[in-house]
């Protein structure tokens, strides 16, 4: 039979030397990954043969071994599952078709440890082998084809791979591992089977290992034909929740999510009613690198009575929940369900809604308990409830500066749970650089006779906590919320009020702080815009092309000007936001506002002829303070260069 050399495609030759130059900190988990392919390939199994029995041959019972040869210095990992063809093999095992993976070669930066970080949360598979082993065989034949179209892969792991046809009675795949030296504790069964314990007891496959016995004459334990299970094999899910440790919990969610970190929280409930499922959701504690990808597939396998049906089952969670992993085992679903029947079927849509409502139930205890209690509520707790508290205070801050900002999406995608939304919410204001204000606590330190919740939107921090249209509300003493995440503009265009009071961004229609502006200040006001009005007239005709307006206003203290727009309008910010993305933005003519007790303003009644230049700045200077660039920057330059010299 003829042997066949083929080179890996150069990003699986980068993904080997990032593992064979040891990222992984903790060799066992290749143990792990095998695994937990051969768990998948009989999953496929199991669902290619709901459609074809006749894949099962003569071996419906599916199941993995593992065991090991001293002597040859081998590991064996086997699995009666889907296996591969010659085809498949080359393809599977020497390119890398997920382009999530190729997408993540390129985020890595050559840091070791940064890198090591991002690998233990993408998971290598396969060829994690190649962190014990010098050689991997790999000997498979994919079920429904004759014995003699198995296939022999074998590769060093360096550059190339070969491969052979062979025969091969049984179905399913066998990963042989030539240890490495410096590797050889692997080749007993009594640490095998406690990293199995570790790493994969909720496998809900049997995992086997042949028994052993102390064999006297050659004085050391010698493996028997006999066979035993060294796993629980019954998938966490289906187990009753007094039965799974907190560990068997986090062990299962690592495996799931390819995490190295514990997840925050994690939701295990058995639903019933019209639509009976059983969902174990978890809340990670770090954002995936891909969080922003909208396309991404979620999180959440589909289980149909315990058959594996999909990964990345979208439907089962609405878009701005995509962060959340999980398994769903539905009882009701048809095993043949496919993802077309899966978007119209109103079970589906019962499990999504459910799904929604309990990741938002976690979330809001996971809110309550953020802060510890005080005073007396401390007091009152037993020893334990106070380890709890401490345990799970702070964790919601830590969710929301992964998370947060997608969460936001939520306000415009799911209607039905917009309240609930917001009260997660949680903020930067003028009060705390820190996002930590929720709307709540912001309410609760309103001023009497404010009407409204104020809030700025703005590329940084920096940029939003000086702007200027933030003066007055600083003198007043009054507290704005302040937002730089790009989602924000849009997000909040979907909530006009929360818990009865209007949100008003501070730079959008005019200011009107109400009852908090006493009478005295509203008359100064509008005498000062009487007064302005002859040099309002001419700045509306020198700015006509630029400024939809011009006012006076109360908003400035410190500043000569300032652009808001119409309430209604996008912001200036959502508009370059937009531009940026190259989408169509509607062209959004700001107004400009004047601050008439300011020295620079009062100096354009008698400008004379250096009117047209001073309104010009006056203009620029309102958009750079505002984050926006003068359309003429050289021209900018000029006219300030002028008043300099
Ligand atoms: N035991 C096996 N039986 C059948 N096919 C396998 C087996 N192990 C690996 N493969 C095939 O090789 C492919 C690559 O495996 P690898 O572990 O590198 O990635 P993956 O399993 O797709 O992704 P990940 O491990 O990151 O979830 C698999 O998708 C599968 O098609």
């Amino acid at each position: 039979m003829s042997k066949h050399t083929h080179a890996f495609q150069a990003e699986v030759a980068r993904l080997l030397h990032l593992v064979t130059h040891s990222l992984y900190s903790n060799p066992d988990i290749f143990l792990r990954e095998l695994i937990s392919n051969a768990s998948d390939a009989c999953d496929k199994l199991r669902f290619e043969a709901l459609a074809d029995a006749s894949l099962y041959e003569d071996a419906p019972n599916l199941e993995i071994r593992v065991t090991f040869d001293k002597a040859a210095k081998t590991l064996t990992i086997t699995d009666n599952g889907i296996g591969m063809s010659e085809a498949e093999a080359i393809e599977h095992l020497g390119t890398i078709a997920k382009s999530g993976t190729r997408d993540f070669l390129q985020r890595l930066s050559g840091d070791q440890q940064k890198d090591a970080q991002l690998i233990g949360q993408f998971g290598v598979g396969f060829y994690s082998g190649f962190i014990v082993a010098d050689r991997i065989t790999v000997e498979s034949r994919r079920a429904g084809l004759p014995p003699e179209q198995g296939v022999r892969w074998s590769s060093d792991g360096t550059g190339a791979f070969e491969t052979e046809t062979i025969t091969r009675a049984a179905r399913g795949t066998s990963v042989i591992l030539h240890l490495r030296d410096d590797k050889t504790e692997y080749l007993n069964r009594w640490k095998l089977k406690s990293i199995i314990g570790k790493y994969s007891d909720h496998i809900s496959l049997p995992i086997l290992m042949p028994k052993e016995q102390w064999d006297k004459d050659k004085g050391e334990y010698v493996l028997l034909e006999e066979w035993e299970q060294v796993n629980a094999a019954s998938a966490v899910w289906t187990r009753p929740k007094k039965d799974i440790t907190d560990e068997q919990y986090i062990e299962f969610y690592k495996n799931l999510a390819h995490d190295d970190e514990a997840p925050l929280a994690w939701a295990h409930h058995r639903v019933e009613g019209s639509t009976e499922y059983t969902q174990l959701l978890y809340i990670p504690a770090k954002a995936p690198y891909d969080l922003w990808n909208r396309d991404k597939k979620a999180g959440v396998k589909l289980y149909v009575k315990r058959v594996f049906i999909m990964d990345d089952a979208e439907s089962l969670m609405p878009l701005y929940l995509r962060w959340v992993k999980g398994v769903v085992d539905s009882a009701d679903l048809p095993l043949n369900v496919s993802r077309e029947l899966l978007q119209e079927s109103r079970d589906v849509k019962a499990i999504r809604d459910g799904n929604t409502r309990r990741v938002l139930s976690m979330l809001e205890e996971l809110a309550a308990r953020d802060r510890l209690p005080e005073g007396e509520a401390w007091e009152q707790l037993s020893d334990e409830e106070k380890a709890r508290a401490q345990a799970d205070a702070g964790k919601y801050t830590r969710f929301w500066a992964e998370f947060g900002a997608v969460l936001k999406e939520g306000l415009g995608e799911d209607f039905a749970n917009r309240e609930r939304i917001a009260k997660l919410l949680r903020f930067a204001s003028t009060v705390s650089d820190a996002p930590t204000v929720s709307l709540a606590d912001y309410k609760a330190r309103m001023k009497p006779g404010q009407k409204a919740i104020y809030y700025r939107t703005a590329k940084t921090l920096a940029a939003a906590k000086h702007s200027p249209q933030l003066e007055v509300f600083r003198r007043k003493g009054i507290e704005v919320l302040l937002m730089t995440d790009r989602v924000d503009e849009w997000a909040l265009s979907f909530l006009h009020e929360f818990d009865g009071t209007p949100l008003q961004s501070v730079a959008k229609g005019a200011v009107d702080l109400g009852e908090l502006q006493d009478e005295a200040e509203k008359k100064a006001a509008e005498e000062a815009a009487e007064a302005f009005k002859p040099v309002l007239e001419r700045l509306r005709a020198t700015l006509k092309d630029r400024a939809k307006d011009v006012r006076v206003t109360s908003r400035l203290v410190e500043s000569p000007a300032c652009l808001v727009v119409d309430d209604g309008e996008y912001s200036l910010q959502l508009a370059r936001l937009l531009k940026a993305a190259g989408q169509k933005a509607p062209e959004v003519k700001p107004i400009l506002e004047v601050n008439p007790e300011h020295a620079l303003v009062k100096k354009l009644a008698d400008a004379g002829e250096r009117f047209d230049d001073y309104a010009q700045i006056l203009f620029d200077q309102a958009l750079l303070a505002e984050g926006g660039l003068p359309e003429d920057p050289a021209g900018y330059v000029r006219r300030v260069t002028a008043l300099l010299v």
